[in-house]
């Protein structure tokens, strides 16, 4: 097999608007895949990425990890998947056998995360070259390039009559947010849950927070443009933080207005103090926050270990904590029988020659999603 040639957006430095340009793409090496995009999501951890914030972030980078096209060659021993069939690019594999797959616990994969992490394949070397330089991958996925290798464990296939430039939502926010509420913090019918920040991600918990029948979703988020979006997902109130009562913390308010806290509270803004709030306002005894933004470089997490002591639980997931390979497809057949909203979410569409603008979008209070045409 020979390498292929198509255009990237290419982020050579942090800071700097990515650049479209020629890559050479090589061909995938045993159990690897090459994929051509046909349509990326745009999601806050590519900008977080590409600020700099990120300790993970290497450049130069082919970054995306939303990324939904069809499989157009495998290596050697590949069996999950041919050339012609539609995936979703995951950036937690599921390998099935490690011992995090093993566990029955996570979905955080274990096989291929450091090198992952790194910008490279599992053999320790890269597949993009421009410029005469190896261009790194990003999260396992790099779906803002044409043609992208992955892992076989890193793709599942589904079928494309949801349409590609839909299921690529389904490869980070959707399936993170609803996730959270569904699989990972389980909400039960009747709970009280607070949900801070409404992106594509508080926007999906809320839609599972529905699913599962909890009584009250209360919103939270700094801009009161999203309170129409939220209540159009199925929340049932809106704070904005900056009109709280006066001498008053968001958490004590929530504590009063819901006779004691919440059930769960998720974290979807990335913000450390946010997240303090957020543990806070849950229920003494039983009540869970679940810690899904991400944070930059060097933040932490403080509270009185007081608030663990009496009862509340503060974790995390990352991708809703979905095994992709497993549970995607159903997914997927959810949204096809009008059970999941993915269409919702898309306020913006770009062809992938103006794929910076959708940087631009984000900071705007208006975009949920923005879907590019990488074709
Ligand atoms: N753990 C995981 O697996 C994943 C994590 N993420 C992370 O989740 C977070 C959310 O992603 P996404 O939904 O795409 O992001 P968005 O930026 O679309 O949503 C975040 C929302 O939070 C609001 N916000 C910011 N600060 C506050 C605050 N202090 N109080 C209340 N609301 C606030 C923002 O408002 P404004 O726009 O006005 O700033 C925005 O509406 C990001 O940190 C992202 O990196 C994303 C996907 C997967
Ligand atoms: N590289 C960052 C961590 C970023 C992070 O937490 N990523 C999430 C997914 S965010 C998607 O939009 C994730 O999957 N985390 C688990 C993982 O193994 O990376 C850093 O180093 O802080
Ligand atoms: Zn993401
Ligand atoms: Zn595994």
């Amino acid at each position: 097999m020979a390498s292929t040639v198509g255009k990237a957006a290419i982020a050579w430095n942090a800071k700097e608007p990515l650049s479209l340009e020629d890559v050479e793409v090589a061909p995938p090496k045993a159990h690897e895949v090459r994929m051509k995009v046909l349509h990326t999501g745009v999601c806050h951890t590519d900008q977080y990425t590409l600020s700099g914030a990120d300790p993970e972030g290497a450049f130069p980078s082919i970054l995306g990890h939303e990324g939904a096209g069809i499989v157009e060659s495998v290596g050697a021993g590949v069996t999950n998947v041919k050339p012609g069939d539609f995936v979703i690019a995951l950036y937690t594999p599921e390998c099935g056998e490690c011992k995090f797959c093993r566990s029955g616990k996570t979905n955080l994969c274990g096989k291929i995360r450091d090198t992952q992490g790194k910008g490279v394949m599992p053999d320790g070397t890269s597949r993009f070259r421009a410029r005469g330089k190896d261009i790194l991958h990003f999260m396992g996925c790099s779906t803002f390039s044409q043609y992208t290798v992955l892992a076989d464990i890193s793709v599942v296939a589904v079928t494309d009559r949801i349409g590609t430039d839909r299921s690529c939502l389904l490869g980070c926010g959707i399936t993170t947010g609803y996730g959270a509420a569904v699989f990972s913090a389980k909400v039960e019918e009747g709970s009280t849950i607070a949900v801070f920040g409404v992106g594509c991600v508080g926007l999906s918990i809320i839609q599972g927070a529905v699913r599962q029948k909890a009584s009250r979703i209360i919103a939270i988020d700094l801009n009161d443009g999203k309170e129409s979006w939220a209540r159009k997902f199925g929340a049932t109130e809106f704070i904005n933080p900056t009109k709280v009562p006066r001498n008053k913390l968001l958490q004590e308010h929530l504590v009063d207005i819901t006779d004691g806290g919440c059930d769960y509270t998720f974290d979807c803004t990335g913000n450390v103090t946010v997240m303090r709030t957020a543990l806070e306002a849950c229920h003494k005894g039983w009540g869970e926050s679940i810690v899904i933004g991400v944070a930059a470089a060097g933040q932490e997490i403080t509270t009185r270990p007081f608030q663990l002591v009496t009862g509340r639980t503060w974790r995390g997931c990352a991708f809703g904590g979905v095994k992709g390979r497993t549970q995607l497809p159903s997914l997927v057949d959810d949204y096809l029988n009008g059970q999941l909203k993915v269409d919702e979410f898309i306020t913006h569409r770009l062809p992938i020659e103006r794929l910076n603008e959708a940087f631009a979008l984000m900071k705007e209070g208006g975009c949920i999603r923005c879907v590019v045409d990488m074709k």
